[in-house]
């Protein structure tokens, strides 16, 4: 039986990363609730399998009566803000100067308007789940980001490491929960950053698990031992972690590269179903961004556009 439930647990784990992660089931969802049932009817004849690993175990019974503090094990930064083409040239002019040359390049990701998280993986295991708060702590949230299916319970390597990400409430889930809302006379969210942020402070892991949350990650908080040089490099290895990444991530020669990308998501906005709020540029090479360093609180090597309001 712990052979069986072992196999379908890493079965279970890999149609759930094709159907949350790439949004490409290999085998029809009756297949998948098949396997479920199985476990299911393993794990209830032999609880002592029932792990934290377990797909069954995603949503937790217990409501909480608060949420723990917990400190992140490498600080979780704040971005400076640009607004306008000037600021983004004065960003660059900084970024030459301070490295002495031109000979460096940018990656352009996305800025998901969501909740910036915090996720521990030891071994593989994802441990623990945690709000930015001030940026070195903030609020155990495990329970309620274990329900979003996006997230794997464990790592396709046994990996420790933290990493960092936006979680958010895609913009339909957003319209039928406030049509919900509206219809019990409730008072709605006032848009889908406060209705993810609303959902994950949740101490009933089931009202979580009901707001089809999902999250892009973005950055490894402890980059030294995976060996990664870049920052692009690093969304790569977090992608085949098994984590989620936003697909629309560029690496940018130039400032101007960095310009027209930012154009081309400001025209494509409307056509994402989940809300950005701005675009992330960073200096792409690991080395470089060490170079740079960092202000009191916000790197040198990265900067957020934000969208006009
Ligand atoms: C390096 O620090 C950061 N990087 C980021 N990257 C993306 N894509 N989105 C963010 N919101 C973000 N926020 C911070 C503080």
């Amino acid at each position: 039986a712990q052979k069986r439930a072992a196999e379908l647990h890493s079965l279970l784990n890999q149609y759930g990363y094709e159907y949350y992660v790439l949004d490409e089931p290999s085998v029809p969802d009756s297949v998948y609730d098949e396997l479920y049932k199985e476990l299911v009817a393993i794990e209830q004849a032999f609880p002592e399998l029932q792990t934290e690993e377990s797909p069954t175990q995603r949503v937790g019974g217990q409501v909480l009566d608060a949420f723990q503090k917990v400190e992140h094990n490498t600080p979780m930064l704040s971005l400076g803000n640009a607004f306008n083409e000037q600021d983004l040239r004065d960003f660059d002019r900084r970024v030459k100067q301070g490295l002495g040359t031109d000979s460096y390049s940018y990656i352009c990701e996305l800025k998901i308007d969501g909740l910036a998280v915090s996720l521990r993986f030891e071994d593989g295991l994802f441990v623990k789940g945690a709000t930015r708060g001030n940026g070195t702590i903030g609020e155990d949230i495990t329970a309620n980001l274990r329900t979003i299916r996006s997230i794997p319970l464990r790592l396709n390597k046994p990996y420790t490491m933290e990493v960092r990400g936006e979680a958010y409430m895609p913009k339909k889930s957003f319209v039928t929960l406030n049509e919900k809302k509206e219809e019990n006379g409730e008072e709605p969210f006032a848009n889908p950053r406060n209705a993810a942020a609303g959902s994950l402070r949740q101490l009933d892991p089931r009202i979580a698990a009901s707001r089809n949350l999902d999250i892009f990650l973005y950055g490894i908080g402890d980059t030294g031992e995976t060996g990664v040089t870049s920052h692009s490099e690093g969304l790569d290895l977090l992608q085949t972690l098994g984590l989620k990444t936003n697909p629309h991530r560029k690496r940018c020669q130039t400032i101007e590269d960095v310009l027209e990308y930012i154009s081309e998501w400001t025209e494509k906005r409307p056509s994402l179903d989940y809300d950005i709020d701005g675009i992330v540029v960073k200096v792409d090479s690991l080395s470089h961004q060490d170079e740079l360093g960092m202000t009191a609180k916000s790197p040198r090597w990265a900067i957020a556009y934000k969208f006009p309001a």
